[in-house]
């Protein structure tokens, strides 16, 4: 098993999360319900958090690095009182755009990565509402393929 690819190596490396991240926002920003969310979305969005997945996946550690890691994002969150249909909305298109941005389509990767956006959606919900008791002092997770390695012949 020690030649088993992170899901970063196997999604393609970075630039296949950039393609992800570019293919979502396009989608989020005429969306009924997140669009109004992200109208004043800092231009540089969509990479950060494509450096982001780049991390939770097995690559580079660069959102940790250089871009304030895990409190940074979590503080992002804050406060902004996520309904559910908007969390369930950012699962749907994400899952469109990495259609469209060809990430691998193997049951075992998209098993994964709908794993880890499932549990993140999740936790970006609970810790935006008001009131909510935020952990803060947290690495970026680090996502595997949990019960189904990749297919490899
Ligand atoms: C797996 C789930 C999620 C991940 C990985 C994620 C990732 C991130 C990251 C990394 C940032 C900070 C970007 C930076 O460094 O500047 C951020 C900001 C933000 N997130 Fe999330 N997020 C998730 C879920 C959600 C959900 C469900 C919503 C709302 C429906 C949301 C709304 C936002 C907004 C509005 C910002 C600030 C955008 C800006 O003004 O630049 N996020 N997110």
């Amino acid at each position: 098993m020690g030649d088993t690819p992170t899901l970063w190596e196997w999604a393609g490396g970075t630039a296949a999360f950039e393609r992800l991240t570019e293919a979502f926002y396009a989608r989020v920003v005429e969306d009924d319900l997140l669009g109004p969310r992200f109208a004043r979305m800092d231009p540089e969005h969509a990479r950060y958090v494509a450096i982001w997945f780049a991390e939770v996946f097995g690559g580079p550690t660069t959102y940790t690095d250089e871009h304030g890691g895990y409190p940074h994002m979590v503080a992002k969150h804050i406060g902004m009182a996520i309904t559910e249909p908007q969390r369930r909305r950012w699962v749907n298109l994400i899952q469109d755009a990495a259609d469209e941005a060809g990430l691998p389509a193997d049951p075992e990767f998209r098993a994964a990565f709908l794993g880890y956006v499932e549990w993140g959606t999740r936790l970006a919900h609970q810790n935006s509402q008001p009131g909510a008791e935020v952990f803060m002092d947290a690495p970026v997770p680090h996502w595997g393929w949990g019960v189904a390695p990749p297919y490899q012949g």
